[in-house]
């Protein structure tokens, strides 16, 4: 009697970890039953992929969706949506800005309230830490976060305090006996303070000046700084967002030695340049500012090198309104989390030729096994019947409508995509085809398995 499953993928090229092959894969129970050419058998479902590219579906390990308290610059139904589109099944949603930060169990399980009901793809949390909640770090491990988060300098929010030295090293000696990472955004705080106070004073508020405000060497000693802290205490330690090839290096040199840390990097440091960044105007201000051209080609280099663990969108929107004003003074944050895969085919794989399988492990076998999350993140037998289906071909220029979220905004609208996500299934359930959402919300709570 021949196999019945619950769907085939026929004909499509497969992104594979060992690297791509044409084959068909067949679906039961959510998980992937079997890879294999011409698989025999039937299926509820069939799919003709050809011509498309299968890859393992992003899990973005890093956006913030605001929801709950903050829903008017985001929420978990339009960020998962637009996630979705791009080719995403699942996010570790940030402690922050959402209102109230994720800092105890009681604000952690009213965000897992509003994933459970509106999140259209799977879903996991960080925790934050504060010097305010060394005392809910527990709890918050328990209600399984996949790891904490926290900041060296002032982050936005005021309720999210900073991360003092003091809040670092007992904070992270604590994480070390939970068996989570860490990861810290990465600038140094009396430098970023004291030089926005001072171009504050003088008026100095242009593009220019903000990044005069935030100077790659903020980031560079903080990242050693860290890196001390995660040596000494054993914690696992994960850089955010790292802009700068100089603290790439220094990552690469503490795991050299033993240190058990690695960094994310996201698209707009690769894609983006400080001369764009001027152009744009405020729609593309982030912290760390994006780089200078020199910066960012060494940052290629370095992503090439497998220095880089993975990279994720830093989704980090507000209401539009946030960003009208001196470009020093208004939100930094960039919409990004739509474009993450579309963004590394055009630029790392056709401009740069980086393997098409380096960029699903950068964007989702790396994560899952980062954070330990069992049976996600690859094509392989057993393993969540997780795809993006991409038509590599298919050119776009990127239009404000065709983005899900809250605020169709973002710094590459106008810009030119190859690499076209066709169809993303989560699994085994397709999520959005051909423009549109066409599911419920189905996403699961994703905890590690430490
Ligand atoms: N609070 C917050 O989202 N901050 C983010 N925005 C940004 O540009 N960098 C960040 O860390
Ligand atoms: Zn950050
Ligand atoms: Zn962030």
């Amino acid at each position: 009697m021949s196999k019945q499953y619950d769907l085939i993928i026929r004909n499509g090229i497969l992104v594979c970890p060992e690297g791509t092959k044409k084959a068909d894969i067949a679906v039961y129970d959510e998980k992937i039953a079997e890879i294999g050419p011409e698989l025999a058998g039937d299926a509820k479902e069939t799919i003709d992929a050809k011509g498309h590219y299968v890859f393992p579906g992003l899990t973005d390990g890093h956006v913030h969706f605001n929801d709950p308290g903050r829903t008017e610059w985001e929420t978990i139904t339009t960020g998962s949506s637009a996630l979705a589109a791009g080719g995403g099944v699942a996010y570790f949603d940030m402690p922050l800005n959402c209102s109230p930060c994720t800092l105890d169990a009681k604000n952690l399980k009213a965000k897992l309230a509003v994933a459970e009901k509106d999140s259209l793809v799977d879903y996991g949390f960080w925790g934050g830490l504060t010097p305010k909640n060394l005392d809910n770090l527990e709890e918050l491990a328990e209600c399984g976060v996949i790891g904490f988060k926290a900041f060296s300098c002032h982050s936005g929010i005021d309720e999210f305090e900073r991360m003092d030295d003091y809040t670092a090293l007992v904070g992270m000696a604590k994480l070390a006996k939970l068996g989570l990472p860490l990861m810290v955004h990465c600038e140094n705080a009396e430098i970023t303070k004291d030089l926005t106070a001072l171009a504050l004073a003088n008026n100095q508020t242009t593009v220019r000046d903000y990044f005069a405000a935030r100077p790659p060497i903020t980031e560079i000693e903080n990242v050693s700084r860290m890196i001390s802290f995660a040596e000494e205490t054993g914690c696992k330690l994960i850089i955010a967002h790292i802009s700068t090839a100089k603290g790439v290096e220094l990552v690469t040199e503490a795991r050299r030695r033993g240190v058990d840390v690695c960094c994310e990097t996201i698209g707009h440091y690769l894609i983006l340049t400080d001369d764009d960044v001027e152009r744009l105007g405020t729609v593309a201000k982030c912290s760390p500012p994006i780089r200078s051209q020199e910066n960012q080609t060494k940052m290629w280099g370095k992503l090439f090198n497998g220095e880089i663990a993975f990279v994720s969108s830093d989704h980090s929107p507000c209401d539009p309104q946030l960003k009208n004003g001196e470009f020093l003074k208004v939100w930094g944050g960039i919409s990004a989390c739509q474009t993450t895969l579309s963004g590394l085919i055009t630029h790392a794989h056709h401009q740069r030729q980086l393997p098409l399988e380096n960029i699903a492990k950068l964007t989702s076998q790396n994560v899952n096994e980062i954070f330990k999350i069992p049976g996600k993140g690859k094509l392989a037998v057993g393993f969540d019947a997780d795809f993006a289906l991409v038509d590599l071909k298919d050119e776009f220029i990127l239009q404000a409508e065709d983005l899900f979220y809250k605020h169709q905004v973002s710094p590459y609208v106008g810009d030119r995509f190859q690499g076209r996500v066709k169809q993303t299934i989560l699994r085994g359930t397709t999520v959005f085809k051909d423009g549109q959402i066409v599911s419920k919300p189905i996403g699961k709570h994703l905890k590690p398995n430490i």
